[in-house]
């Protein structure tokens, strides 16, 4: 079944003929167009337009399957308008502006618009054998910048120094950095998002390294903690604690599972290591055209691991003013269980 019969039929669930789609990884996905920050895709009964301006005109040529229209707003809603004449539009609640909204409210009278949340975000956790071959790609360049970077991880570096290696070595090998790197070294460590300060890493730190590249539209996501010197008891235990919980649910994962019993299973083992409060996120989430994206593995998600998900398998802990540890897997449901994807080493601490 294409992307677009696929989608049609969640619409039938939701109870609309149609769908405005404005969140750019959703038009990536379902045109292939890659400056999809520019373009929207409307999906009828009848068919499905890529809408983008003339700056894409070429460019949008060669890369979409889907039939095109080169206009601006309002031209571009106006042009649509024929097409959607009375019927129930849904609308991606999540990435229209209220702006857009009444544009859209303006040019459409005779049309229902109807908002909608995630509808394609459960349709993009499954990915393709394609997209998969992608994410893999993006994990290998950066599972080979993180070993080329590794021994400069040493006391008398700059966090921000280290992070700008591996953005340069990313962007050498044709790719970027999925996100705004986080280094944080000793304290630091204890903010679970520390991206890269001017601070000093100074011998018996532990330092963790959370990256990711981007190619070709698809990301990786990985975290490695790494000692420099030699840490404090009390860190060591930390990370032993974190790498069990780690390991514990990368080895619990297969089809079936439910994503809210992963991130239970990692959370006791924290708990029974007296390090529950300090686990101050989710397990973790899938990985895509977005580095967070469905399906989210945390205590209150409804989601159900499939073969064909990327999820990352992320706890950690994290001790205000002393420091923290996170271990971060980037795995591929199989139909057999699982595999991982990043190869970088976890050394021991
Ligand atoms: C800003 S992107 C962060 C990537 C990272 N691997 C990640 O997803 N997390 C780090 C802390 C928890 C988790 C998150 O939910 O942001």
């Amino acid at each position: 079944m294409s992307k677009i019969d696929l989608l049609r039929s969640v619409l039938g669930r939701a109870g609309v003929d149609a769908l405005w789609v404005s969140a750019p990884a959703n038009v990536r996905w379902l045109s292939g167009f890659t400056s999809a920050e520019d373009g929207k895709v409307l999906v009828t009964p009848g068919g499905a337009t890529l809408y983008t301006d003339a700056r894409y005109t070429v460019q949008a040529q060669e890369e979409s399957g889907l039939p095109q229209h080169i206009a601006r707003p309002p031209a571009t809603y106006e042009h649509a308008a024929n097409t959607v004449r009375g019927l129930r539009v849904g609308f991606e609640a999540e990435s229209l502006t209220v702006a857009e909204l009444e544009d859209l409210r303006a040019a459409w009278p005779d049309s229902t618009l109807v908002p909608l949340r995630g509808t394609l975000g459960g349709l993009r956790a499954v990915k393709t054998a394609e997209e998969v071959e992608a994410i893999r790609a993006a994990q290998k360049l950066a599972d080979q910048v993180y070993g080329e970077v590794r021994p400069l991880i040493r006391a008398g570096a700059r966090e921000l120094d280290i992070a700008l290696e591996i953005e340069t070595r990313l962007r050498r090998a044709g790719g970027s950095s999925a996100f705004d790197l986080i280094v944080a070294s000793g304290p630091n460590g204890a903010k679970p998002h520390g991206h890269a300060s001017e601070r000093v890493i100074e011998d018996g730190d532990l330092v963790t390294i959370d990256m990711g590249a981007r190619l070709d539209g698809y990301n990786s996501d990985m975290t490695r903690t790494v000692a420099v010197g030699t840490p404090s008891a009390e860190m060591k235990r930390v990370y032993g604690a974190v790498l069990e919980a780690e390991e514990a649910a990368v080895a619990a994962i297969r089809p079936g599972v439910r994503a809210s019993d992963l991130d239970k299973l990692a959370r006791d083992i924290l708990t029974r290591h007296g390090l529950g409060e300090a686990f101050a996120h989710s397990l973790g989430h899938g990985v895509g055209l977005e580095v967070h994206e469905g399906p989210g593995l945390r205590g209150t998600s409804q989601d159900v691991l499939e073969a064909g998900m990327v999820i990352t398998i992320e706890p950690g802990a994290y001790l205000p003013g002393v420091g923290g540890v996170r271990i971060e897997d980037l795995v591929l449901v199989t139909e057999g269980g699982y595999e991982v994807l990043s190869h970088s080493p976890k050394e021991s601490v």
